[in-house]
C-alpha cells in the first residue's frame, strides 16, 4: 500500500473532527499531524500543499490522536501542551488548560510589575538599598522555590528590589509563568490548592524563579501580608448549575478549577479578594478574571472588602467583560 498522502488526510480528519463539533477542526487537524510528525505546524501546510506522503507510523499515531480528538478530548491533552502568550505549558489530565481570554488578565499584571520595574530603576541609583520589604529569610521558607533561588550577595539583592506579585489558584502556572518571563526582576509567587495541578506547575515553573507554594489561596502567605505589589487571579468561578458545554471543559477540566462553589460561584473569588487585601501593600494592584455574566456582582465584591478603590470592569479581546481590576486603599480592614 502507498503511503497515505498529508493532504488527503487532513482532509478527512477535517471532516471528521467537524462531524465531532470541534469548533476549529482544520487548524486541530493540522496540529495533530504536526504532532505527530514531531514538526512545525508550518512544516505540515507545506506538505498539505505538495501532497506529500506520510510515514505510515506517524499516520498510525495520527490516526489514533484523531481518533481521541474525536471523542473531544481536549487538543492540548493529546499535544501536551498549551501555548499562552511567549510561554508554553505542558498540561494534560488533572490541570486546567490555560484559555485565551486570561492572557489579558497576565497582561494586565505584566504592565504593572513592568512599570513598578522602571519607576524602581530610576530611583535604584538613588537609593540602591531602600526596599528591604522582602528578605532572603522570607523567600527560604518557600514550600517550592522553582529554581534561581536567590542567593546571598548582589544577585539576590537586585532580586529582592523588584516587584512582588503573586498569583493566586495558579493551575498551570500559566500566569505566574508570563509574569517572570516578561518581567525580568520581578518576584513571583504561586500558590495552588489542588494537588495534581500543583504537580503540573512544579514541572512548568521549574528553573523560572518562581515560588510555588502548595494551599489555601484563601488563607495563603501570610508572611507576605501588607506586601505584595500585585496580585492576579483567575480562580474557580463558575455556579454549581452552569455545567459547561464544551465536552473538553465538562469532562476533562478538574472540577476544582471550574466551581467556585456557593450558590453563584463567587465564594472562592470572594475568599481570594479578601486574601488580595490582606496581601496587596497600599497601591498595590488587584486583577481577577471573571465570567461574562458576573462583572457586576465581581466589582461589588471587591467594593465590599472596603479595601480597594472603586473597581473597574475591563474586557478580552473579544470586548466581553471578564475581569475585575482595583488599586489598594490605605485603609487597615480585619483579616
Ligand atoms: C480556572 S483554574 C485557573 C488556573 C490558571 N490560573 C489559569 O488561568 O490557567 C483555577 C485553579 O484554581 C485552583 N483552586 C481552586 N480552589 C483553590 C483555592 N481555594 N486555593 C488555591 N487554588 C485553588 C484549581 O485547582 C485550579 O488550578
Amino acid at each position: 500500500m502507498p503511503e497515505p498522502c498529508a493532504g488527503a488526510l487532513l482532509r478527512g480528519a477535517t471532516t471528521a473532527l467537524a462531524a465531532a463539533g470541534v469548533p476549529s477542526p482544520r487548524a486541530d487537524a493540522e496540529l495533530l499531524l504536526a504532532h505527530a510528525l514531531r514538526a512545525e505546524r508550518a512544516e505540515v501546510r507545506r506538505l498539505a500543499i505538495l501532497d506529500a506522503p506520510v510515514p505510515d507510523d506517524a499516520a498510525a499515531a495520527f490516526d489514533d490522536l484523531l481518533a481521541r480528538r474525536v471523542r473531544r478530548e481536549p487538543l492540548q491533552h493529546l499535544t501536551g501542551a498549551a501555548p499562552f502568550r511567549h510561554v508554553e505549558l505542558a498540561v494534560g489530565p488533572g490541570v486546567f488548560v490555560p484559555r485565551p481570554e486570561t492572557e489579558v488578565v497576565a497582561q494586565v499584571a505584566i504592565d504593572e510589575a513592568a512599570r513598578l520595574i522602571r519607576s524602581r530603576d530610576r530611583s535604584v541609583s538613588d537609593t540602591p538599598t531602600s526596599d528591604t520589604r522582602a528578605s532572603d529569610t522570607t523567600m527560604a521558607r518557600d514550600d517550592a522555590f522553582c529554581g534561581a533561588r536567590p542567593r546571598a550577595g548582589g544577585a539576590a539583592r537586585s532580586h529582592a528590589h523588584g516587584p512582588l506579585a503573586v498569583d493566586l489558584c495558579t493551575g498551570s502556572g500559566a500566569i505566574a509563568l508570563a509574569v517572570a518571563t516578561e518581567v525580568p526582576g520581578a518576584r513571583v509567587v504561586a500558590v495552588e490548592l489542588d494537588a495534581a495541578a500543583h504537580a503540573w506547575a512544579a514541572r512548568n515553573l521549574t528553573g523560572s524563579g518562581v515560588r510555588l507554594v502548595r494551599g489555601d489561596a484563601r488563607t495563603a502567605l501570610r508572611d507576605l501580608d501588607g506586601t505584595v505589589d500585585v496580585v492576579v487571579s483567575n480562580p474557580p468561578y463558575v455556579p454549581p448549575g452552569a455545567v459547561p458545554r464544551d465536552p473538553e471543559v465538562a469532562h476533562h477540566d478538574p472540577a476544582v478549577a471550574l466551581y467556585g462553589l456557593g450558590a453563584d460561584g463567587l465564594e472562592v473569588p470572594r475568599g481570594v479578594t479578601a486574601a488580595a487585601a490582606r496581601l496587596l501593600r497600599p497601591g498595590g494592584l488587584y486583577v481577577m478574571e471573571h465570567a461574562e455574566t458576573q462583572a457586576a456582582a465581581a466589582r461589588a465584591m471587591v467594593e465590599a472588602t472596603g479595601a480597594f478603590e472603586a473597581a473597574q470592569t475591563r474586557t478580552d479581546l473579544t470586548g466581553r467583560p471578564r475581569m475585575v481590576v482595583s488599586r489598594r486603599t490605605a485603609t487597615s480592614v480585619e483579616h
